[in-house]
């Protein structure tokens, strides 16, 4: 029944962790995904191109070094050698600092890029979360949202920077060592090259495993990080029941499975890694014991088998990098997969591209005959499955509001109110029927100016980190501070922030100081004064406050209502009273309409349970109606 009106379901309206992701990683191994990946790279090509260019020049000059060295060795060994000693170790020092000039600029620039590509697609992800509907949230845990924004965009960036590019170095610099080795010995280089295919396939098949355990580990932390994120909200909860320790044993599990994934992982890794090292070395020291013999034969300079040795070093080195790369591109795929997930996600509400412009409204709602369900939850990666058919949660309802009236909306939990309440600025559109505000189909205006016109108090104030000004402000962003005070004055707030230790500048919320529930619907109440909209929609607060703070209140909201359309999910009989008609909800259908004394002379529903009422002003309604119906 507690529930705030224009806020997403909270994260325990989970769903549970959803197995289809393993095909849409699998989907994004296609070459387009890879594509639209380098598309972020585009707008800094130049800055790619100088990098790359500079891990050219730093890996070609590096493949000058193992050369350099061999000539050393047989300046010292070989008498009446080409070059001596002096001028092969001043080449030596100058390979080493040209080599250390151009990684620097590569380092530079690839982090450039790295931090803007990761950077742009934060801003494109959060930015297209905005303009999805609550549908999409409603099926969805929070923190497998914020991981996707967070985590998953920092694993794609060493993909599009860090690891492309040493792919590329590494396979010039495997090019670049073999030709150089073909040239020092083509039957050593022989006998090492008939050992590579094998490492590659193992490196191939020990990619895939760990691609698939890589995946299930990062799938395994989202349930994790949810049941962490679902507490620390709900801590409230957590406390009042006392079920720490089952929360505790929720998240040991979700933890103990992740250890379980990810120490299978590292089986796989430890064999892995050393598994490709030992055939990389066993291949070096073969080649070490020919390679000593043909110089014991005098048919190779010993400082020849050096170069050659350090060039065999050079490619084992790009083989086990190879296979690391490899390892980690596949992780890097699933992040891509889910992250892109969310980009093609298309939000189901939208403007339609001949919408108006909603200006100066009279502020008259009407519901004309309106059916709706709410939008199947399932996630678009189970696209392939039917939705299955949920059921209408609004039967042809009919209500027509007049510009300035007050309507409540009364009826027991899960009635409808709530949902009534919702379409009016189309957080969710309707199946039959038309909700229509003035002659305005709401399908018909852009969002923007539908949204601009209706100010809502939700049950329970959501407030931003920040200070108490920026969050009335956030009713209005450019109001000056004498609005925003008067505004915190009509809603009986001004005084209490004044006594605030820094009055309006006070930070609130998360970070700051916090506000009893009676400071907090005023605070949302200034919100709505300031934002000045035709339309209201209030959210009455369901717990009790004391009579004082409930008197500051209800002043309060007359104040917000005077002069506008107001619909309001009322509990207590006080406020259904006052209001000019009232709408009683059933199963989602209007069953009685009617001013309070009309609805007690029609001698229905409402006026039995109004007979009942040797109640306190106050009393909760809710409670004696689902007894009643
Ligand atoms: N986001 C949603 N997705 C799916 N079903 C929903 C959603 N929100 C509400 N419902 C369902 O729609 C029905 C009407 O809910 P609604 O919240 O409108 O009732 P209500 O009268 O406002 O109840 P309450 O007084 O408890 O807030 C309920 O059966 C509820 O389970």
């Amino acid at each position: 029944m507690k529930r705030s009106l224009p806020v997403a379901r909270r994260a325990s309206d989970a769903r549970p962790a959803d197995p289809p992701r393993q095909r849409v990683a699998l989907a994004a191994l296609s070459g387009v995904s890879w594509r639209r990946l380098l598309g972020y790279v585009a707008p800094y090509r130049w800055w790619m191109v100088l990098a790359l260019v500079a891990m050219l020049i730093a890996t070609g000059v590096g493949l000058i070094l193992p050369l350099a060295v061999g000539q050393l060795i047989n300046a010292i060994v070989a008498d009446g050698f080409a070059f001596n000693l002096n001028q092969v170790a001043i080449l030596l020092v100058v390979v080493v600092l040209v080599q250390s000039l151009f990684t620097l600029v590569q380092s530079y620039t690839l982090s450039f890029v790295g931090e803007r590509v990761v950077s742009d697609l934060r801003i494109q992800t959060y930015t297209h979360l905005q303009s999805l509907s609550l549908g999409f949230f409603n099926g969805r845990r929070t923190g497998e949202i914020t991981s996707r924004v967070t985590n998953d965009v920092t694993l794609i960036q060493t993909t599009v920077t860090t690891n492309l590019a040493t792919l590329l170095g590494s396979v010039v610099q495997f090019v670049g060592a073999l030709i150089l080795m073909l040239m020092v010995s083509w039957q050593l280089t022989g006998l090492a090259l008939l050992l590579v295919p094998a490492i590659t396939l193992l490196a191939i098949f020990f990619g895939r495993k760990l691609r698939r355990l890589s995946t299930s580990v990062q799938d395994r932390l989202a349930d994790a990080s949810s049941v962490l994120e679902e507490t620390v909200a709900g801590v409230r909860v957590v406390k009042s029941f006392a079920r720490e320790p089952y929360e505790i044993g929720r998240f040991t599990e979700a933890i103990e499975t992740t250890f379980q994934t990810a120490m299978s992982r590292a089986r796989v890794r430890a064999t892995f890694e050393p598994l490709i090292g030992f055939a990389a070395w066993g291949t070096l020291v073969l080649v070490l014991w020919s390679g000593g013999r043909l110089v014991l034969e005098g048919s190779l300079l010993p400082g020849d088998l050096v170069t050659f040795l350090l060039y065999a070093g050079a490619i084992s080195g790009t083989l086990a990098s190879f296979s690391g790369l490899f390892s980690q591109l596949q992780q890097a795929l699933g992040a891509v997969a889910r992250v892109f997930e969310l980009l093609d996600t298309p939000p189901e509400i939208t403007d339609r591209p001949d919408a108006v412009v909603l200006s100066t409204l009279a502020g008259r709602v009407t519901f004309d005959d309106v059916t709706f369900a709410y939008p199947s939850e399932a996630p678009s990666d189970d696209a392939q499955a039917p939705p299955p058919a949920a059921p209408a949660v609004l039967k042809a309802f009919s209500l027509d509001v007049h510009p300035g009236e007050v309507v409540a909306l009364v009826g027991p939990s899960g009635a409808g109110k709530s949902t009534i309440a919702s379409l009016v600025p189309r957080f969710y559109d309707i199946q039959q029927g038309s909700v229509r505000i003035d002659d305005y189909d709401v399908r018909d205006v852009t969002l923007q100016s539908l949204r601009a016109q209706i100010g809502i108090v939700p049950q329970e104030t959501q407030l931003f980190n920040g200070t108490i000004a920026e969050n009335i402000r956030y009713g209005r962003l450019e109001a000056s501070q004498e609005e925003l005070e008067a505004a915190a004055r009509a809603a009986n707030a001004h005084e209490f922030i004044e006594q605030l230790p820094q009055g309006y500048a006070t930070p609130v919320g998360e970070r700051g100081v916090k506000l009893s529930g009676g400071q907090r619907q005023r605070v949302a109440i200034a919100r709505a004064i300031l934002k000045d909209s035709r339309i209201l929609i209030l959210d009455e607060a369901t717990s009790a406050l004391d009579s004082a703070s409930e008197r500051l209140v209800q002043e309060a909201l007359e104040r917000l209502m005077h002069g506008r359309t107001s619909l309001i999910i009322a509990h207590r009989l006080s406020t259904i009273k006052r209001a000019d008609r009232i709408a009683v909800i059933v199963a989602g259908e209007l069953v009685e309409l009617g001013s309070h004394a009309e609805l007690v002379a029609q001698g229905g529903l409402y006026a039995r349970l109004y007979a009942l009422q040797f109640r306190p002003e106050d009393q909760e309604l809710l409670p004696l109606l689902a007894e009643l119906t």
